[in-house]
């Protein structure tokens, strides 16, 4: 049977790339920057004061000069004041440029403002205090971030401040999520005693969300033929297909052949693992993937972060080098020779050792368990026996 590791080798040999797109940069977080982005002036732009106070010019306070004559206010947005008479001080805001022949801001709680007059009342002062310097964090025409990150809230300032409007971004698959299934029926739908409600898909969905991957949902029913057209009908409009049910031994699990029979030629099929053991795998002459993954809620789940995640990360050049591990919080005993995905719920200690404690759950079925824990532990497959304080692969999913 293929091993956890061949399977996400197999995969990670499929990795795409689906070129680049441009878009608003307001939509842009969560997309994977394909440009470097250039100051278009210096930063900051201009001498900006940092704290509400006066300015003076210091060689008049080194001169001794402590009572300055207040000639005016200026605030963030205006035009710097133009002051020639260094015994001349201005009222100035944070934000606002500060003007070419002063060189020096004093708090306000530093001084005593007494009608025009500005008495300094501290002994120290140094010059060019409380100023962040024209250019002083990046020069115009500089990088200011790099092509092939993840695009985060704090790089959307930047790309705001630089008047990007547009950016060109990693374009991400078009993906499918094709749950399957006489017994689901819809969210907004009350089910019958025998039927259950569609969950997994909507797991995946907002996982990809979270992903900054939009997808569309088509749902197949158990009939062998139906399950042909649609999936034929998918291979045409999607770059990767993600299936949920379908895949096990039973009279109705349909999709291994039919993917067969529409060209879809397998990679791996039964993974040496627990959740997910019949995951399928494959690819057709175009080029378009199909997982196929387990229905079983927890098993789903496991192998998107697991397989799918990684395959998304790498196809948009993302590199996460950044592995997790965790320690056991407790001996654990798994006997099957397969891979265990166990669930756990993970602590980080004062001393930044990052515990997990164990949180089985009653099986793959069970996904309201998923809502108690934040990650699975990844047990090897050529143990059983797994003592507290031993560290293991962590796939963390909150
Ligand atoms: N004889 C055997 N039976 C089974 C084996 C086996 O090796 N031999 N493997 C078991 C394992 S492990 C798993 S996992 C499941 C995989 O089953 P399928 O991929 O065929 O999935 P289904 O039979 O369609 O459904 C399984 C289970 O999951 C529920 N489900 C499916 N889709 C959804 C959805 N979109 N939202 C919520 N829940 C869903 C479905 O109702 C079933 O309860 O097979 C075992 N059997
Ligand atoms: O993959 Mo199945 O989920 O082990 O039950
Ligand atoms: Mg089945």
């Amino acid at each position: 049977m293929t091993t956890v590791e061949q399977a996400a080798y197999i995969i990670q040999n499929q990795i795409r790339d689906y070129g680049t797109e441009t878009v608003p940069f307001d939509r842009s977080a969560g997309r994977v920057l394909a440009e470097d982005i250039y100051a278009d002036r210096d930063m900051p732009p201009f001498n900006r004061v940092t704290m509400d106070g006066i300015a003076i010019s210091y060689s008049a306070f080194a001169d001794g000069l402590r009572s300055f004559h207040v000639s005016g206010i200026q605030a963030a947005g205006d035009k710097p004041l133009h002051i020639t008479d260094t015994s001349h001080c201005i009222e100035i805001m944070t934000g606002a440029v500060l003007p070419d022949t002063l060189d020096t801001v004093i708090r306000y709680e530093d001084v005593l403002i007494t009608g025009s007059d500005a008495e300094i009342i501290i002994d120290t002062v140094k010059q060019g205090q409380n100023i962040h310097a024209k250019g002083r964090d990046k020069r115009y025409g500089d990088v200011v971030v790099t092509s092939g990150q993840l695009i985060t809230p704090a790089i959307i300032s930047v790309i705001a401040s630089v008047g990007k409007t547009q950016v060109l971004v990693k374009k991400q698959p078009r993906v499918v999520i094709i749950p399957s299934g006489d017994e689901l029926v819809d969210v907004h739908e009350t089910p019958a005693p025998y039927q259950i409600r569609k969950s997994n898909n909507h797991t995946i969905n907002a996982v990809l969300q979270q992903h900054g991957c939009a997808a569309d949902m088509v749902h197949i029913a158990d009939d062998e033929a139906v399950t042909r057209t649609e999936i034929t009908r998918c291979l045409k409009s999607y770059d990767v297909i993600l299936l949920s049910g379908g895949v096990s031994m039973g009279k109705f699990d349909y999709i291994p052949q039919a993917l067969q029979q529409v060209g879809v030629a397998k990679l791996f099929y039964k993974v040496q693992q627990r959740p997910g053991k019949p995951f399928w795998f494959g690819v057709n002459d175009q080029g378009v993937l199909v997982f196929a993954f387990p229905g079983n809620p927890v098993a789903t789940f496991m192998c998107l972060h697991r397989y799918f995640l990684p395959w998304l990360n790498a196809t948009v050049g993302l590199d996460k080098k950044n592995e997790m591990y965790a320690a056991l919080s407790e001996d654990f005993y798994f006997e099957p020779d397969l891979q265990y995905f166990l669930q756990v719920k993970t602590t980080l200690t004062a001393d930044a050792r990052l515990i997990a404690s164990p949180l089985m759950g009653n099986g793959s079925g069970d996904f309201a368990n998923l809502a108690d824990t934040d990650a699975f532990l990844e047990l090897p497959a050529d143990r059983s026996e797994f003592e507290a304080g031993e560290v293991f692969r962590l796939w963390p999913f909150k």
